[in-house]
């Protein structure tokens, strides 16, 4: 892929937390990533891979421990005076002060962010909270104020916007409508940079994406790039008084009770056989299904942290392998 000016870049990240040896532990181990000016970037992996260390060191909140961080041409925890007025962050949790209404909240965080531009009712409008603006922080539901810390992030204009978990806790309503609102920022230009759980919005809104898996990236690219390595299905039944020991050798086929399943990186070769065979045979294939691979197939091989089992079917034997 052409990738055009890069806005974030990291080589060989580390970070550990407390001492070297048994006392501490490295959650970051050599992370190199490159996001370019206008992307939409996803951080995958499960609870613990190190999403929330690694977009820390980026936000310039912690120094790492090894590494280099750039994001829009500066380190942004030494040059943090240059970096913040041009990013936008919402944390996993914003830690808004339960007592203050949320234009309150606004005004006291405009304050603290020097880039600060947009009027407040546009933001608080653009995240739905326009009509929430005399309700205390204490009284929002937990969607509304994922909403509210989105639309603090979003009050300095900002080229990068890095979002922890954005839509955790939402509705289905909300969750679609803050899918918009992405949409319509990288649209604009802006870079972003996000972390979830919810594979089909990495699937929706990434133009790339990274797994991490054990403070590491596993893979990295395109939603459909990353599928592609997971091979497809095919499954179908045999007739009774057909034995599946008489399918071709060339089909990796696997049998998990009368099922009978083939994976394969070639869906149409391994159809185009089974196929001629079966005319040839004249054997019926019941219930044949093929599919590509899903993104959260890709996910539960690469991300899990023993990085062992898989789920293929066990072969059986009498079935060509
Ligand atoms: N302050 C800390 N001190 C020690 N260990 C920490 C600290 N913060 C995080 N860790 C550990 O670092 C590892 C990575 O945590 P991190 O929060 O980056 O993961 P994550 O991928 O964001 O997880 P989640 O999906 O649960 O948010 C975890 O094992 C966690 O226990």
């Amino acid at each position: 892929m052409d990738i055009g000016e890069t806005v974030i870049e990291t080589t060989g990240l580390r970070r550990r937390y407390g001492p070297e040896g048994d006392g501490g532990f490295e959650a970051v181990r050599g992370v190199d990533l490159r996001v370019a000016r206008g992307e939409l970037f996803a951080l995958l992996g499960v609870n613990g891979a190190g999403k929330t260390s690694t977009l820390e060191l980026l936000e310039g909140l912690e120094r790492p421990t090894a590494g280099t961080v750039r994001v829009l041409g500066h380190d942004p925890y030494r040059d943090r005076a240059l970096v913040r007025p041009r990013t936008g962050i919402m944390l996993q949790a914003g830690g808004f002060p339960a007592e203050l209404t949320v234009l309150e909240t606004a005004r006291m965080w405009i304050g603290t962010h020097p880039g600060a531009t947009r009027p407040l009712d546009e933001v608080l409008a653009a995240v739905g909270l326009a009509d929430r603006r005399r309700v205390r922080v204490k009284q929002l539901s937990g969607g509304e104020k994922r909403r509210l810390d989105l639309a603090m992030a979003l009050v300095g204009r900002p080229e990068v916007l890095f979002l922890d978990e954005p839509t955790t806790g939402m509705d289905a309503e909300g969750r679609q409508a803050t899918w918009e609102l992405v949409r319509e920022l990288r649209a604009a230009g802006t870079t972003v940079l996000l972390t979830t759980h919810y594979l089909e919005e990495a699937e929706q809104l990434a133009d790339r994406l990274a797994i991490m898996r054990a403070g590491r990236v596993e893979i990295t690219g395109s939603p459909a790039e990353v599928t592609a390595t997971r091979p497809a299905r095919v499954r179908f039944r045999l007739p009774d008084d057909v034995s599946p020991a008489r399918l071709p050798l060339a089909l990796p086929a696997a049998a998990e009770g009368d099922r009978i399943e083939i994976r394969t990186q070639d869906v149409q070769g391994a159809l185009t056989t089974l196929l001629l065979w079966a005319r040839d045979e004249r054997v019926e294939l019941l219930d044949l299904d093929a599919r590509s691979a899903t993104l959260e197939e890709a996910f539960l091989a690469l991300a899990r942290q023993d990085g062992g089992a898989t789920d293929e079917p066990a072969a059986t034997s009498g079935v060509a392998a």
